[in-house]
């Protein structure tokens, strides 16, 4: 295969000669006066297209028959951000003659085809029209539709009328033929997609998601985010950056990153899904505060954070934990889960020991890690500012390195952290560090633990104020409403009800039972919790970690230095494109 692709000539670009060599997994070109040599693996090259062409702003083609134009991956350092920018670039080549023109352009395709076998060729995409700045159709279809375009992938777009209709969508609609799907929003859109894909896929496999043991079946459309919410922090946890044109060419080249989601049970019914945030406490009153000022836009979030850390609240709780195996990994090991990660790769070789070959990702010999034997679970009992629960290390903008910044994508763990009632200052001090470098977990009150699940309860005698919260928090009992697939989804199901071009997501009859200001005179005894984002309206969760049940079109946060192109070597490239295989 690798002579069979192999392609040598001089070729010009402007007015230079250069001497072009394709080897299978790379296309070099060296300028002979200057012996500078550009190097692009073919796993990134986008399209390879006759004759001279732009793609953005605009198509434009001049037909030179003798001329192909070459797209590829770029990629620059963003200063800020974690992760690393990749932009469209595009090398426009002259032959001698059309000969050898149709045969580089017919090589590099073919390698393409070759070593990237996996790229998706026909996509569903939702557009939620009122994400975040309200610019997800301007987005797709400036920088995202041309990219797929030239791509050569088919995909049918939906901009969505209502909230969860692209959920609803991925539950009842015919998906045959698709490889993939991709919300164009924030974290709300992403999660529509992932509990649509999830249900969907545990329907047709004929299981019961209600029962907390059951080994989920993986998913087997990928999903693609790009970014047009006011939070994306998935996005920014898996790509280390939120840019739509990153995202959109990680789509194309059908990156594939694993990623653990949790399920959270209350009392042996399905409530929701988790991939970043499971809290109760400061992050559950935070958000339930936040839903009041929502007119704030994203300085709410600034401003109940305030209110809350203000009001100084701690809770009384049950924490049980089922630890992961310490000789593994733990939350305190300086590491990061970057592209490529060799933990989460162990973790895919023992679930899907044969995934060499890419159709049997998700056929029989899946084997879940709920068969390990469970092991012992720990009980914690007492007063909490908050417990939170991550299968991601939840990184943003405001917080680089995240709520755990070791923990993994796709290991089948979570991080449980646990921060027991202190003075305001320290708290202040906790939340502080998630804004730098400094170690977070390093502090007295502070504990974390990396586990495969949780469970958490009151104490006793504080079950019936929980009940009163929740019934307040909910605007009474009858909001329950359960799906078809059996699964508890009040707070989404409440928003389906708002036509298009209101509030995205509001809980307007949130009245937070938790926090009425700094003159509050008896403090509430319970929080709620905040899980991804949305309250849920049950105080005793059981939370379990499914290891990689959905697969994202990313590869994880690059390593700036190790990623750029022309330091890369034939061997890492070819590592890289079989771990994404
Ligand atoms: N057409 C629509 N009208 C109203 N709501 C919608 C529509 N489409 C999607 N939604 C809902 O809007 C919510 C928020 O959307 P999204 O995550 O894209 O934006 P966001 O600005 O990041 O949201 P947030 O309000 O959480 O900051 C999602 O939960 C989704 O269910």
């Amino acid at each position: 295969m690798e002579t069979d692709l192999r392609l040598e000539s001089s070729l010009w670009v402007g007015n230079k000669r250069h001497r072009a060599v394709l080897t299978g997994w790379y296309f070099n070109w060296t300028d002979v006066d200057k012996k500078k040599t550009i190097s692009v693996p073919v796993a990134e090259v986008v399209g390879v297209e006759e004759g001279q062409v732009q793609v953005l702003p605009q198509k434009t083609v001049v037909e030179k028959d003798k001329d192909f134009t070459v797209f590829y991956v770029k990629r620059s350092s963003t200063g800020g951000s974690s992760g690393l920018l990749w932009r469209l670039g595009q090398t426009q080549f002259s032959c001698p003659s059309r000969v050898l023109r149709d045969q580089w352009i017919k090589q590099l395709r073919t390698a393409v085809k070759t070593h990237s076998p996996l790229r998706p060729s026909k996509l569903l995409v939702f557009i939620n029209p009122y994400g975040g700045k309200k610019r997800g159709r301007q987005i797709y279809s400036s920088l995202v539709a041309p990219l797929f375009e030239l791509a050569g992938i088919s995909s049918n777009v939906i901009v969505t009328e209502r909230a969860n209709q692209a959920r609803d969508h991925l539950l009842k609609k015919d998906l045959t033929d698709l490889d993939g799907v991709v919300c164009v929003g924030g974290d709300g859109m992403f999660s529509e997609l992932l509990h649509g894909l999830i249900d969907r896929t545990q329907q047709e496999a004929g299981l019961c998601v209600n029962d907390p043991a059951v080994a989920l079946q993986p998913c087997p459309l990928h999903i693609g985010i790009i970014p047009a919410g006011s939070t994306d922090c998935v996005c920014y946890t898996t790509v280390g950056v939120i840019d739509p044109v990153t995202s959109a060419l990680h789509i194309v080249l059908g990156d594939s990153q694993p990623l653990d989601v949790c399920s959270v049970h209350h009392a042996s019914v399905l409530v929701r899904y988790s991939v970043s945030l499971v809290g109760y406490g400061f992050y559950g009153d935070v958000l339930a505060e936040s839903e009041k000022h929502r007119w704030m836009g994203p300085l709410r979030y600034d401003y109940s954070g305030t209110m809350v850390y203000l009001s100084n609240r701690s809770y009384q709780g049950v924490v049980e934990y089922l630890p992961a195996d310490p000789l593994l990994s733990s939350p305190r090991d300086k590491t990061r889960c970057l592209s490529g990660c060799t933990l989460c790769s162990r973790s895919t070789e023992r679930l899907f020991p044969n995934s060499s070959d890419s159709g049997s990702l998700y056929s029989a010999n899946f084997s879940s890690f709920s068969n390990d034997s469970e092991g012992e679970w720990v009980r914690v009992e007492g007063s909490f500012r908050c417990v939170s629960l991550t299968c991601m290390s939840s990184s943003c903008p405001k917080s680089p390195l995240g709520l755990s910044p070791s923990a993994h994508l796709a290991d089948g763990t979570g991080d449980l952290v646990l921060v027991w009632d202190t003075h305001p200052l320290g708290f202040l001090k906790f939340l502080h560090r998630h804004t730098s470098t400094q170690d977070q977990f390093d502090l007295p009150f502070v504990e974390v633990h990396r586990v495969k699940a949780i469970r958490f309860s009151l104490p006793s005698g504080k079950e019936e104020e929980a009940h009163e919260a929740v019934v307040g928090q909910k605007g009474g009992p009858d909001e329950e409403v359960y799906t078809d697939t059996g699964s508890w989804s009040g707070s989404q199901q409440r928003l389906s009800d708002r036509g298009p071009g209101q509030e995205t997501r509001s809980h307007q009859k949130t009245v937070s039972p938790f926090l009425c200001g700094l003159c509050c005179s008896k403090s509430p005894s319970v929080s709620v919790w905040n899980c991804d984002g949305e309250i849920l309206p049950f105080t005793e969760i059981l939370c379990r970690v499914h290891c990689q049940l959905v697969h994202l079109y990313a590869r994880g946060i690059e390593d700036g230095a190790a990623a750029q192109n022309s330091n890369e070597d034939d061997t890492r490239c070819e590592r890289r494109c079989i771990l994404h295989k």
